[in-house]
């Protein structure tokens, strides 16, 4: 097929800007093939090319594209035609699949060092905090990513730009917000993941669907934002779903997808005239990207209609491979006019260790030497110093949550007091007081539980993203995580214990009372580290749920007050030294019943020949509760809260965290 040179309403451009465009492209995709096994178990790159080729997926065949600074390429196509591989492909973020072809960044084979030091990616769903206000939000990544040279003004200035860059001066003091929290709107939240990538001034800007789930108005704003970057010297490529005609006339490339292959890359404002050309003029009045896409979309709704598809859908690749053809073989025509610098001819190409062709020698308008290095050169300590306080103003701003929380532990204990108020001292005394430490030392704990696991299940998303941008490292994360939430947890228990102390008359010593707050603090404690550890291995809300109430439960039947220890089937005997509500249980009784005297009445007297009961000693003797002394409770305790804190971490740091949908 061959094309001549038409008068069309495209300008034709002189032959040595073309050259000089040339000279200025950026991210170069050569011949780019992608397969992903189809087995469910998770291949490395290298034992996946050695698969047969009917047992992988096909996700992309043999894409090439290529798009420099100063220009907006999107990606379009179907549901499922392979944008988002694609993109992150060319961001080197893929995972477990087996890539052939070139990815080049200004002529250099991408490695994952440099795509993380030149370009930033802003995925398709938003992972911030919901109670910080926009400003903090990026103030604690400028904190996190930039240098430490920087001084605070030189970081707050970055923010101030940058929230004026994507025009988010008049929401910088509004809460990010989320699904339970009232704040930014949609296209508002959608601009701040955006700042957050944006801090670094990254060369290169990929952003998946960054129009999705927002109105035409506010998706537009967005992209003339995105459009008004790229035309300041970065590369914007983003994906995108069927843009409303005026969005897609602010893009400068335009690759359409369809099943993997490309159908169409070249100049955005040059699609219709290509498509024109080759015999699919789109019709009046028509959004021409909803039209192409329609086109080009293999319809798997019936077989008859699938078999037309597909074959407009070869009968469209052949024409464009004639067409890159005629741009490789050097014919000036209406083909290379319209494809324009995003396909380039073969002969353009060069070796990608061709050691000569530096940065500085392909003539950019941006330089790589010297990007600003971010949370490499931060410390540890930095790194926690700055978590801990974003952690802690996360929680703090989250006051409904708070206020919930406290006035369950309020309510809780209200409830348990009145039920238990003002044990006396009688026989019948005895048992209601072990009742009361074993529903005291276990309710509470109990219910820590889900609400641990329903938060950690929630930042999860957040830190697995912000680990992978490299925002910090596992250490700081998770001992910010534990400390900053102590305060909260201290008054809540507080909450919980002074009420029911005090209705249910327990002995009014201060000693005696803070014995008692501490190892039920203690117990609260084990059960919450209980629920991070468990939490960071089972990444799956309803699983992880599922274990930790059957491990709470088994702790609880353990715990001495339910069945005597000593009678434990021998096989699950050793459990009760596990058990860290059976230690805070011990600890609990010991504390109130040492030091009380208990009465009886002459009936008993004279049944029994004395008071069976007569003291508190002989009652925790009685319950089989003086086996271990305060102090071994304490190590106890202490040493369960650790080993779940150790193995919290641990699997934070070594359990893949990538949230399972
Ligand atoms: N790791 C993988 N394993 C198996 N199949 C995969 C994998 N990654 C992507 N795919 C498949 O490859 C195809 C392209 O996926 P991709 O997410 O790139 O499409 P998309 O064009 O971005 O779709 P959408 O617009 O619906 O998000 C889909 O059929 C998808 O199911």
């Amino acid at each position: 097929m061959r094309y001549e040179r038409q008068d069309t309403e495209t300008p034709l451009e002189p032959v040595e800007q073309i050259a000089e465009e040339k000279s200025k492209k950026k991210v170069h995709v050569r011949h780019l093939f992608y397969k992903v096994p189809l087995s469910q178990q998770p291949l490395r790159s290298i034992e996946c090319s050695n698969i047969r080729d009917e047992e992988c997926k096909h996700i992309l065949k043999d894409v090439s594209l290529t798009v420099k600074s100063g220009q907006m390429l999107a990606i379009l196509g179907g549901s499922g035609s392979g944008k988002t591989t694609l993109l992150d492909v060319i961001a080197n973020r893929h995972e477990g699949g087996f890539v052939e072809g070139e990815v080049l960044i200004n002529n250099k084979m991408r490695t994952k060092e440099m795509m993380k030091e030149i370009s930033a990616y802003v995925r398709q769903d938003d992972y911030l905090l919901p109670n910080l206000s926009v400003r903090e939000t990026l103030l604690f990544v400028a904190e996190l990513k930039l240098p430490s040279s920087y001084s605070k003004e030189k970081k707050i200035d970055r923010v101030n730009s940058v929230l004026s860059e994507l025009g988010l001066r008049h929401v910088c003091n509004s809460k990010v917000g989320g699904e339970e929290v009232r704040g930014c709107s949609g296209g508002e939240r959608r601009r701040v993941s955006i700042g957050v990538q944006m801090l670094m001034d990254p060369h290169i800007l990929f952003l998946d669907e960054p129009t999705s789930g927002l109105d035409s108005f506010t998706a537009h704003h967005l992209i003339v934002t995105m459009s008004e970057l790229a035309k300041s010297g970065r590369t914007v490529i983003l994906t995108i779903h069927q843009p409303r005609s005026d969005i897609f006339e602010l893009f400068d490339l335009m690759t359409i997808l369809s099943d993997g292959h490309v159908v169409y890359a070249g100049q955005a404002r040059a699609m219709l005239d290509y498509f024109t050309l080759i015999g699919y003029p789109c019709p009046p009045l028509t959004n021409p990207c909803d039209f192409y896409i329609d086109l080009t979309t293999i319809d798997h709704r019936h077989k008859e209609n699938e078999a037309v598809s597909k074959e407009r859908l070869n009968k469209l690749l052949k024409l464009f491979q004639e067409a890159i053809s005629e741009v490789t073989s050097g014919m000036y025509t209406t083909a290379k006019i319209s494809l324009g610098s995003s396909v380039e001819s073969e002969s353009d190409s060069f070796s990608r260790n061709s050691p000569s062709l530096t940065d500085a020698d392909s003539g950019l308008g941006i330089t790589f030497d010297q990007p600003p290095k971010g949370s490499d050169s931060k410390s540890l300590i930095n790194q926690f110093r700055i978590l801990i306080v974003r952690a802690f103003k996360n929680e703090l701003k989250g006051y409904s949550s708070l206020l919930i929380q406290a006035i369950e532990a309020l309510f809780m204990s209200v409830m348990i007091g009145c039920i238990f108020i003002n044990l006396g001292f009688d026989q019948i005394s005895v048992r209601d007081r072990v009742g009361l430490f074993f529903i005291m030392g276990g309710l509470y704990p109990f219910i820590v539980i889900l609400d641990t696991i329903a938060k950690f299940n929630a930042e999860r998303e957040i830190f697995y993203r912000e680990m992978e941008d490299g925002l910090y490292t596992t250490g700081p994360y998770f001992f910010s995580k534990v400390l900053s939430t102590l305060p909260f947890h201290t008054a809540f228990l507080v909450l919980y214990t002074v009420p029911m102390y005090w209705l249910a008359g327990l002995q009014p010593k201060l000693g005696k009372f803070l014995g008692n707050c501490l190892y039920t603090y203690m117990a609260v404690y084990s059960s919450r580290c209980m629920a991070m550890a468990i939490s960071a291995a089972l990444t799956n809300f309803q699983v992880a749920a599922f274990v930790a109430n059957l491990l709470f439960t088994v702790f609880l039947l353990s715990s001495g007050f339910i069945i005597n220890l000593e009678s434990l089937w021998l096989g699950v005997r050793w459990l009760k030294w596990t058990s860290y509500l059976k230690w805070s249980f011990q600890a609990l009784n010991q504390i109130e019943f040492h030091g009380l005297e208990f009465s009886c009445n002459d009936s008993m007297v004279q049944m029994y020949g004395e008071c069976p009961i007569s003291n508190g000693t002989v009652a925790l003797k009685s319950y089989d509760l003086d086996k271990e002394s305060l102090g071994e409770c304490f190590s106890a305790l202490f040493g369960i809260i650790c080993l779940f804190l150790l193995l919290s971490f641990l699997f934070l740091k070594f359990v893949n965290q990538k949230p399972k949908k």
